[in-house]
Parts: C-alpha cells; sequence; structure tokens
C-alpha cells in the first residue's frame, strides 16, 4: 500500500504531507508531478493526496487551473475505479472544480484569508479518515485560506445530511455547531465532506499541520491513521 502526493506549480503542503505519511507514520510515498498522466504505478488499492497550496496562484478560483492538469484526468479516473482520494483545503477545491466532490469552495464571508486553529466536530464515523472518530468528537486544526466558504445548493446539502456525507463541521471548544465558529461562511458550517461513493475526501482545514508532538497538537493524525488503516484493509 503507498500514497500519491500530487504537485502543482503552487503548492506548499506536498512535503508536509510526505513527511507526516512518510517519515511519522512510516509509510511508503511517491511524488505525483501534475503534468505525467502516469500514476507512478498506484493502484486502486493505494491512495492519492491532494494537498494543499496555491496551485497557478489561485487564479481564476483556487484550484480552477489545476483541475485541467494531465494529471487529473488520471485521479478522476482513479476515483471513478474506487481508489481513495483526499483533498485538503487546495485539494478540496481542486476536487470540487473537477466534480469529484459535489459544491463549490467560495471566498470566504469576510473576504480575508483566515490562518487560526479552529474546532471541528467529527459527524460521522463512517468514512476512513473519521474511522478513529465518534460523531460528535472536538479536534483541534489549523486553517488558513481565503477561498473555504463551503457552497452547494439546497438539494445538494440535503443528499449530503441524508447521506451521511458531512465529515466535520466548524464547532466551538464544547462542539456547538454555531454561528460564532462559523469562520469563514459555510453552509451548515461544513468543513469536510466526503462523496457518495465514500472514496473521495476534502476538508478545509489541515490535519497535516497538527499532526506531531513537537508541534503541539496531534489531532490531525488521528485523521492520517484512519486512512491508513482503511487503505491497508483495501489491500
Ligand atoms: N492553505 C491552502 O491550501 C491555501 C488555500 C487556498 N488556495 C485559499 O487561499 O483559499
Amino acid at each position: 500500500m503507498k500514497f500519491g502526493v500530487v504537485v502543482f506549480p503552487g503548492s506548499n503542503c506536498d512535503d508536509d504531507m510526505v513527511h507526516v505519511l512518510g517519515t511519522v507514520m512510516g509509510r511508503k510515498v511517491v511524488k505525483l508531478w501534475h503534468k505525467n498522466e502516469d500514476l507512478g504505478g498506484l493502484t486502486t488499492d493505494d491512495c492519492i493526496i491532494v494537498p494543499g497550496g496555491f496551485s497557478y496562484g489561485d487564479y481564476v478560483r483556487a484550484g480552477a487551473v489545476a483541475r485541467f492538469s494531465p494529471i487529473m484526468g488520471s485521479v478522476i479516473d482513479f476515483a471513478n475505479r474506487g481508489g481513495y482520494v483526499f483533498g485538503i483545503c487546495n485539494g478540496f477545491q481542486i476536487l470540487c472544480e473537477a466534480h469529484l466532490l459535489p459544491g463549490a469552495l467560495l471566498r470566504n464571508r469576510d473576504q480575508k484569508f483566515i490562518a487560526k486553529t479552529v474546532y471541528l466536530r467529527a459527524e460521522t464515523d463512517n468514512a476512513p479518515p473519521n474511522r478513529h472518530l465518534s460523531p460528535g468528537q472536538v479536534l483541534r486544526i489549523p486553517i488558513a485560506h481565503a477561498e473555504g466558504r463551503y457552497y452547494a445548493d439546497d438539494e445538494t446539502i440535503f443528499q449530503l445530511n441524508q447521506n451521511d456525507q458531512i465529515l466535520f463541521r466548524y464547532c466551538d471548544g464544547a462542539g456547538e455547531v454555531n454561528l460564532d465558529s462559523n469562520y469563514n461562511g459555510s453552509v451548515g458550517n461544513i468543513a469536510g465532506i466526503c462523496n457518495a461513493g465514500r472514496n473521495v475526501f476534502g476538508m478545509m482545514p489541515h490535519p497535516e499541520r497538527a499532526s506531531e508532538s513537537v508541534l503541539g497538537n496531534e489531532d490531525g493524525l488521528i485523521i492520517f491513521q484512519g486512512l491508513v488503516e482503511a487503505v491497508s484493509v483495501a489491500e
């Protein structure tokens, strides 16, 4: 089992992902350059990470250009064949632009870039990143984005709720989902979702920035442990 981390011009969390999966968790990791269609020998028993950053400088809209990079055709095909794909921050934006996940990430309600550690409430345990979490469990994870306001139309939000596709919501320290904890104005405080097939995941917060004791926060590691376990079981 191995992980592939996609690298676009402007990605800036690719090395953090390689560090967490490779050095902290001892997994095999390969980088996948966006200009290649080749997935570096990954099979659908493996997992592709689309990391955070500013692919193509966020020109047009975050993720709108990266979505057309040659590698994305292969990532879409990989996901359609059931492979696990996990997009974090800019990766989540790219997966929405590629229609692997429903909805879109709009500019934050206050039109400002927000960088802070926030609280997230796990909404389900029925998805690999949430496997080691109980619904209602609260994590502290950093956010750093200007275009993180999750939006989808009412019917899509209804379906996401109905099918248990909401992975995380922004909340306060007590796990209350309210307006004060809706930092970027996302519909329903949504911070992370999965697709209907439960093999494509996206979240705006950065668990890879909270996965080592030296950082003073290992809450993110719980998310990767669930993912690693799910991928190992798929072998
Ligand atoms: N941290 C990131 O991945 C950057 C997020 C993104 N491109 C934005 O500002 O919206």
